[in-house]
């Protein structure tokens, strides 16, 4: 459902050209979930931009479901954000004045949906991410790992084909950062949603399916714990 092909990326400051991604390809399939593990500068981000529509690669395709991304316009780029993909950032993004459930509607309002559905899809998935006493309270008076539950219940409400969790648990504790990827997974298994973690935690990566690992802006082969004790 999400294809990566011979793609490479360069940015271009004037005279110097920095060169960040290379001849990197993959294929992500639906209900997969898949950690994209690098340390810092590998490309991680670059990465999740291009795939994310959010720039254009010098070279190589993104395919999802089939549709080479870099040939849409913007128009249709960004109709295809909002309704094929949904993001989960470090820092949760909440909206600070909105209540926990009008911040997990919000992407809905952006596409024009009833009041009423609306409000009855934000609880469903509040009480999925075991936040559905909260609905009403502000994202301030949660802690960091109900904050990033609020956030995950946002990303899904569009229904969207596949899921960009940016650093997902890089500012919570190592147990509430357990329990956000066990959330993760369980949301993988009974909704079948496609999820890919950005990542540089070798910890984080091992609870995923499948790793891609970058380093330097290349694709490396094979598993990353080979060599570890286990
Ligand atoms: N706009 C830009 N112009 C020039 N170089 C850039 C630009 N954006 C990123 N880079 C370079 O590309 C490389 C990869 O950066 P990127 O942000 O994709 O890495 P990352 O793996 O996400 O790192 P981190 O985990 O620290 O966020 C770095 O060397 C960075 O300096």
């Amino acid at each position: 459902m999400l294809a990566v092909e011979n793609l490479s990326h360069r940015f271009n400051n004037g005279a110097e050209e920095t060169p960040v991604l290379n001849d990197i390809h993959f294929v992500i399939n639906k209900g997969e979930i898949v950690a994209l593990l690098g340390s810092s500068g590998s490309g991680k981000s670059t990465l999740l931009n291009l795939m994310a529509g959010l720039m254009k690669p010098t070279q190589g395709s993104i395919l999802i479901n089939g549709h080479p991304i870099e040939k849409m316009s913007e128009n249709q780029l960004a109709e295809f954000r909002r309704t094929q993909i949904g993001f989960i950032f470090q820092s949760y993004e909440l909206i600070p004045h909105l209540t926990v459930r009008e911040n997990v509607e919000l992407p809905l309002i952006f596409q024009g949906t009833k009041a009423k559905i609306r409000k009855e899809k934000a609880i469903a998935l509040l009480t999925k991410v075991g936040l559905e006493e909260k609905g009403d309270m502000f994202p301030s008076q949660l802690s960091g790992g109900q904050q990033q539950r609020v956030s995950i219940a946002r990303s899904l409400i569009t229904s969207p084909a596949i899921v960009f969790a940016d650093e997902p648990t890089g500012n919570l504790d190592t147990k509430t950062e357990k329990e956000i990827i066990d959330l993760l997974i369980e949301l993988n298994e009974t909704l079948s949603i496609t999820f890919v973690i950005v990542t540089h935690e070798l910890e984080v990566a091992r609870r995923t399916q499948r790793v891609i690992q970058l380093r330097d802006g290349f694709l490396v082969e094979g598993e990353p714990w080979v060599g570890e004790d286990e």
